[in-house]
């Protein structure tokens, strides 16, 4: 099912960043006390200039000496990917401090990242997540605020030359230095993310950022995670300068001396908070913007994501009581915070996402440079877009016809002029991506000279078994390379059908991309029984290249996320033949977590393609498709309610600027009364309580999963964790089915699904994986 609004429901889970993850890893050990642990090493230019220059660091900070007196501080922890404030980064600091402060022949300080993609990505998460209580926390938070209100109160400028990621604790790190410059590299992006980890800025950031962007933009960016590329920090008043990556340890040394000689001045220790700002600059415009924030913040994260609120808290205290009591407040919050079940939730899916990055597959020997993709429909533009754009490949797209390619190419640079006009990415990038496309259809000579360049083909032509068995045997006729790997975007067809047409079977494998492409983190990849491992590697490849989640599942109808989906619509028909109204169910299970109602869904994703899912699925899964007559569908169908796309469904939608808006459509209303199970009545219903609502539609979710581990559908638990946020937006908050499950506890689970099974029917009956775990007392994730 492509469905666009769970599509676009998982892509604010992407963007709220709320699902990213970790391989969780131990700290390394750094035994030698703090100055021997950070391998500071105070060595004068002017006495081994050489030497000093070329050794490498010994621990996470090193310093080098000018002869002027400008210590270079390089963190560089060489046992970790990306440097991150973990205790052996806290305490070498701590020596770097002493340094600073004792050794009268330094005069001003750079600081600066010994590594190519990051300054500084943060407090260590695994550090974050060690923790047992609320005031282990704090402490930590407090050490932070200390050390970053020792570094902001040193008599001697120090300027942090930004390059590479500077998140969390590491934009707090770069507020507490006195200037800071901020290189133009790709990969630096400056942000405070911790409120998708369910937490807030703990060293000080919820008090630092306000003076130097303003409260608005401040509570924004902690609120949202937002992050900036060095010419949006400028713009914003966090970077003070910009500098090419190149240039960037020259302009901190000479931002460094100027400071040092007075030529260039601090910004104002205490910059008030943007004068120029009305709402800001008076007592009583700020309480005006307070409570206006609250009550943004109270409709948008609800009561299910208590940190934004506590950021806002944290901001205000400091605003109105000063940096002390704001940091108190900001230290408790982030101690109280990490001990939710949200932020575990939430810091779990970052250790999974991040785990997921890793293709446990062959990875082939040079990524796809080349890559012919079938069929320049939403899907097809979008799948070039990616691979254009965050793969940097070169794309050959082809369609049947000329009027399909302009479209598919219209789609790819409509998309990349949206990019340059909010200034995400300068016309010089957008263009080099358009220009990495070529275009083909049929007539247009070069095609059969082109295609065997390609490394990947990737098809995603009309839902065909017929037509795609007669692409594939075109693809091999005309020159496709034999190591070429040969991918199907399908959603329903099996892989193992689609590579009957092949010469190479075991190139074939299904890559189900979501829609919209551009904007869906989620793949799956899917090897039939014969797909060598290497094809299975070199499409993970490319999906991580694309920069997509990936998840491998197996080759079964519906594949991982659209079997679990099948069966949860299928709860919402039955819901709304027992009289449940379309409005409330949507909103009941919004309050659950999901970013849009099923019924919503239905409309987004065409009530035609929800029917022949329904009835593909039911084909297959027997009674677990069962509980509702899905003949309504069919003849919503006949009465054109196709869904958002005809402008009516189960809703009516607004036409021009009123397109958003939408009303229950009194015509399906009165279909739906048809369809009443006996004895059921929407007054009747109305008296259901909310709970119920929510565990029925839950529970045909987590059975269907639940039924996916138990048949090797998906590999892990943690798999189906992230399949189910990315791919429809399962609450974030709660994990995901498994880590749900593990809340809810899998005997509670199996008692209300028996219950449920008594009363609805046998689609709920738990499946055997379930009775096992409750039986034994068993956690999916038994480390948590
Ligand atoms: C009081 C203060 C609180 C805080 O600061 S909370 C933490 C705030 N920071 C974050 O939330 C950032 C977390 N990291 C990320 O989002 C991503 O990473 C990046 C965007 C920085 C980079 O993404 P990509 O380029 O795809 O690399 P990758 O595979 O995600 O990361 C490379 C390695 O770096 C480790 N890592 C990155 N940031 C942290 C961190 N903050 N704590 C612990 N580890 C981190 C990962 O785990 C992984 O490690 P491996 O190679 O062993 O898998």
């Amino acid at each position: 099912m492509r469905a666009s609004a769970s599509a676009r429901a998982a892509l604010r889970v992407a963007r709220s960043g709320a699902a990213r993850a970790v391989v969780a890893r131990v700290a390394a050990a750094q035994a030698a006390p703090a100055m021997a642990r950070s391998g500071i090493q105070a060595r004068s230019m002017a006495d081994k200039p050489a030497a000093a220059a070329a050794a490498a660091p010994a621990g996470p900070t090193s310093i080098e000496m000018t002869e002027d007196g400008i210590a270079i501080i390089t963190m560089n922890d060489l046992s970790e990917r990306m440097n991150v404030l973990n205790k052996g980064m806290m305490e070498a600091f701590e020596g770097v401090l002493n340094k600073l402060e004792s050794d009268s022949s330094i005069r001003a300080a750079v600081l600066m990242s010994g590594k190519d993609d990051s300054w500084v990505a943060g407090a260590d998460i695994r550090m974050l997540d060690a923790c047992k209580s609320a005031e282990e926390l704090a402490t930590l938070a407090r050490t932070g605020q200390k050390m970053m209100d020792r570094l902001a109160g040193l008599k001697k400028p120090v300027v942090a030359a930004i390059n590479g990621f500077c998140l969390g604790g590491g934009a707090e790190l770069a507020m507490a230095c006195h200037y800071r410059i901020v290189s133009t590299g790709s990969k630096t992006k400056i942000g405070l993310p911790e409120v998708q980890l369910g937490l807030l800025p703990g060293s000080g950031g919820t008090q630092r950022l306000p003076k130097l962007v303003g409260i608005q933009n401040a509570v924004t960016m902690m609120t949202t995670g937002q992050q900036l590329d060095a010419k949006r920090a400028k713009r914003n008043g966090f970077a003070d300068s910009v500098a090419d990556p190149f240039a960037l340890r020259d302009a901190a040394l000479q931002a460094a001396r100027g400071l040092a000689d007075g030529s260039l001045k601090r910004k104002p220790k205490a910059q008030p908070l943007v004068p120029t700002r009305l709402l800001e600059g008076t007592s009583i415009g700020r309480n005006v913007l307070f409570d206006q924030a609250g009550k943004m913040i109270a409709k948008k994260a609800g009561t299910a994501y208590p940190a934004p609120m506590e950021i806002l808290n944290a901001v205000r205290a400091g605003v109105e009581g000063g940096h002390a009591k704001g940091q108190e407040v900001e230290a408790a919050a982030f101690g109280k915070l990490g001990m939710t079940s949200v932020s575990a939730a939430l810091r779990s899916i970052y250790f999974a996402q991040t785990a997921a990055k890793k293709n446990p597959f062959p990875k082939p020997a040079e990524p796809a440079s080349t890559v012919a993709v079938l069929g320049a429909g939403l899907m097809g533009a979008g799948i070039a877009e990616v691979t254009a754009h965050k793969a940097a490949a070169t794309v050959l797209l082809r369609d049947k016809t000329l009027e399909g390619l302009s479209r598919g190419e219209k789609q790819i640079s409509g998309n990349m002029d949206k990019k340059v006009s909010r200034r995400r990415m300068t016309k010089a990038a957008a263009d080099a991506v358009t220009s990495r496309v070529l275009g083909f259809c049929d007539g247009v000579p070069g095609w059969d000279r082109q295609l065997p360049r390609a490394d990947v083909v990737v098809e995603a032509v009309f839902e065909d078994l017929g037509l795609k068995h007669s692409v594939i045997k075109e693809l091999e006729a005309t020159g496709l390379r034999p190591d070429a790997i040969l991918a199907s975007n399908t959603s329903a067809l099996p892989i193992a059908d689609l590579a009957k047409a092949s010469k190479h079977p075991e190139r074939v494998i299904g890559m189900h991309y979501f829609s919209p492409v551009d904007k869906m983190p989620l793949l799956e990849v899917i090897p039939h029984a014969g797909t060598s491992d290497a094809v299975v590697g070199r499409a993970f490849d490319l999906g991580l290249k694309q920069g997509k989640t990936v998840i491998v599942v197996k080759d079964v109808p519906g594949f991982y996320v659209n079997r679990c989906l099948g069966p949860f619509m299928a709860e919402a028909f039955a819901l709304m033949q027992e009289g449940v109204e379309a409005e409330r169910l949507d909103k009941v299970m919004r309050d659950f977590g999901f970013p849009v109602g099923p019924v919503t869904l239905a409309d987004e994703v065409g009530i035609d393609v929800a029917s022949h899912v329904n009835s593909f699925l039911t084909e297959h899964l027997g009674e677990r498709m069962g509980g509702s007559d899905a003949t309504v569908l069919r003849d919503m169908m006949d009465r054109g309610m196709m869904g958002r796309k005809s402008g009516k469904g189960f809703f009516v939608y607004g036409k021009g600027k009123g397109k958003g808006a939408k009303t229950v459509n009194p015509d399906a209303k009165a279909l739906l009364a048809k369809y009443l199970k006996k004895g059921a009545s929407v007054e009747a219903a109305a008296a259901m309580d909310d709970a119920t609502i929510q565990d029925r539609m839950a529970g045909r979710f987590l059975i269907e999963a639940l039924l996916c581990l138990q048949d090797g559908i998906i590999r892990s638990p943690t798999d189906g964790d992230v399949g189910a946020i990315f791919g429809i937006g399962f609450p974030p908050f709660r994990g995901g089915p498994f880590r749900h499950i593990d809340a809810v506890g899998a005997d509670n689970l199996r008692n209300q699904l028996r219950g449920f099974a008594a009363k609805y029917g046998p689609q709920f009956n738990p499946p055997r994986i379930l009775n096992e775990y409750a039986d034994a007392k068993k956690r999916f994730h038994p480390s948590e």
